[in-house]
């Protein structure tokens, strides 16, 4: 498509995409001294839903800031199709997230390693952890003060937090105040990325701090259509912005930062990708990379909830005058329900004896849902719910062109629960919360097992709730993967650099080879940190 020149822009670099990475990306960059062309899909972030921690409840399934991606019939739960978040603002899916910080552990990098990614070990990644964390604890071996991503402790705080942690420590589970030290097991409270009581993803804690930057040109609403490669060089970007066709030229380098249902369909409107499948599409491919859009990971995930004897934060927010108390403190004192992220309470744990690592994560709540066929609302009884989740699944699934036109969406197919072990594991990971429920810590204090009920204890019954009522925990990753430049089914080399052309790279979630044993947003930042050095010559 031929541009109007009038409608070219030109920078150092065009960065598609201005979510996590992408905006870790931009500031480094303009830090270093380069121009920056920063194009999102989506509108402003500057919303109360977005910075108000509790707001996140009005974002996802929103399509003000939500992509709201829908999968295929999974045929691992029955055909179900499931609607998947992903942020469609500045920030990305930072800006709608959970807000829990975490990085994983030493082993999890070490299978980054064994996977190809060269130069990935924990020692290797610990310092872009460490340039990109503000943490309110103050600095130390694993932590850093100095960052541009805030992380603080919990604002909130609910009597049953402390019972459910007392109850996990009784059945031998390890008290942990930081999953971010040494080491990761245990039952501990989670920090949260947050500054001030507020939401900090990294459009706030990145870009906002050098506002209309005279080296930054961010544009909204800019929708990525395709990179523009000649000779195997990445020219160029081709956008859409509100309904114009705009070119945006990189003098330097292309980097794909549109997550990972993003960048993979980028990547393949561009012609890289499987030739067989770009060519079904009538797109000319420049670039065979079988591995675009391949190797899609999930954390799947299953819920529990319990009736308990002690009034619930879902319970507070229905009384009128409470909600109305516990705005005022929000707004007074940033402190309380108002700040509180999705989870407050983690736990990774063993689901059989005998395993040499932990194998699952709980997010515990001390709120419950009432789920019906097609809403979930917060329940009217006191409830408390958790999901137990497996923390490195060996399910896989794929992203592909639905279509050669940009504006459709991508065709996502996973089997969430396809590998017998994930169901094992789920199953497994909710007997031992069960144990716990009813352990004399805590059966003083449930009426009841509302989910998935005391009439679901064999294998076969648990199979069948899993296979029902299994969930994506909204950390996809590994469709652009890094690993060896020999490796057919690699799609980026250890510097993120797309294989077979120049000027190009992804940086974001999509490159990971596998699934970290935690929630993936700080990796993904701290990957960004590394890309940005990678990028400027200063690894
Ligand atoms: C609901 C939800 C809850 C989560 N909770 C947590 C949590 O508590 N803790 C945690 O660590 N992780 C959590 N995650 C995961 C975490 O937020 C992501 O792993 C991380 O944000 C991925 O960063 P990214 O840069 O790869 O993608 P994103 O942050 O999604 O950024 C991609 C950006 O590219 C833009 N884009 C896509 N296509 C185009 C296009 N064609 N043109 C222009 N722009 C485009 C998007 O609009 C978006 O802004 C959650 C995710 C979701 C969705």
């Amino acid at each position: 498509m031929n541009h109007d020149p009038a409608e070219t822009l030109e920078a150092d670099y065009v960065i598609a995409g201005g979510g996590s990475a992408g905006c870790v990306a931009a500031r480094r960059l303009i830090d270093a001294g380069y121009s920056v062309i920063l194009l999102e899909a989506g509108g402003d972030d500057r919303h109360a839903a977005v910075y108000v921690p509790a707001g996140s409840a009005k974002l996802v399934g929103n399509p003000q800031y939500d992509w709201k991606y829908e999968t295929e019939p999974d045929p691992s739960r029955n055909g179900r199709i499931d609607n998947w978040p992903s942020g469609k603002v500045l920030g990305g899916s930072g800006s709608i997230n959970g807000m829990i910080y975490l990085r994983g552990n030493p082993a999890d990098y070490d299978r980054w390693v064994q996977q190809g990614a060269t130069g990935w070990s924990f020692a290797d990644v610990l310092p872009f952890f460490l340039r990109s964390e503000r943490n309110e604890n103050g600095a130390s071996q694993y932590h850093s003060d100095k960052g541009l991503l805030g992380v603080a402790n919990l604002r909130v705080t609910h009597p049953f937090n402390r019972l459910f942690i007392d109850a996990c420590v009784a059945a031998g589970i390890p008290r942990n105040d930081d999953f971010n030290g040494p080491v990761q097991e245990g039952v501990g409270y989670y920090q949260a990325t947050q500054w001030g009581g507020l939401r900090c993803s990294a459009a706030r804690g990145y870009l906002r701090p050098i506002g209309e930057h005279k080296k930054l040109q961010l544009l909204k609403r800019a929708f990525v259509c395709r990179v523009r490669v000649r000779n195997n060089v990445a020219e160029a970007v081709e956008f859409n912005h509100y309904g114009v066709a705009k070119l945006a030229r990189a003098r330097r380098e292309v980097l794909i930062a549109a997550g990972t249902i993003g960048s993979p369909k980028i990547l393949m409107l561009s012609g890289i990708g499987p030739r067989a499948e770009l060519e079904r599409q009538g797109i000319a491919c420049v670039n065979d990379l079988p591995g675009v859009g391949r190797n899609l990971q999930e954390h799947p995930g299953i819920i529990l909830s319990y009736d308990v004897t002690m009034r619930t934060m879902n319970v507070e927010a229905h009384s009128r005058w409470r909600f109305a108390l516990r705005a005022l403190q929000f707004a007074l004192l940033r402190r309380g329900p108002g700040t509180s992220p999705i989870s407050h309470v983690g736990v990774f744990f063993r689901t059989r004896p005998g395993l040499p690592a932990f194998d699952a994560q709980i997010h515990f709540q001390p709120l419950g849902y009432e789920v019906t066929a097609d809403k979930v609302l917060l329940a009217e009884a006191n409830r408390v719910s958790l999901a137990v989740n497996v923390s490195r699944p060996e399910s896989r699934g794929s992203i592909r062109l639905r279509s050669p036109h940009p504006q459709d969406a991508p065709v996502i197919d996973h089997s969430l629960v396809g590998a017998d072990a994930d169901v094992r594991t789920l199953i497994d990971g909710a007997r031992v919360m069960r144990n716990i429920f009813s352990s004399p810590t805590l059966r003083d204090r449930v009426q009841k097992e509302y989910l998935p009920g005391e009439a679901v204890s064999t294998d076969e019954q648990w199979e069948a709730y899993v296979r029902a009522g299994a969930f994506a925990m909204y950390h996809p990753v590994g469709t652009c993967r890094m690993g060896a430049v020999d490796d057919p089914q690699s799609v980026v080399d250890p510097e993120l650099r797309v294989k077979n052309i120049r000027q190009l790279r992804v940086i974001d979630a999509a490159v990971m080879p596998c699934l970290p044993s935690c929630n993936t947003n700080g990796v993904t930042m701290m990957i960004a940190e590394r890309a940005s050095a990678f990028v400027v010559g200063t690894k």
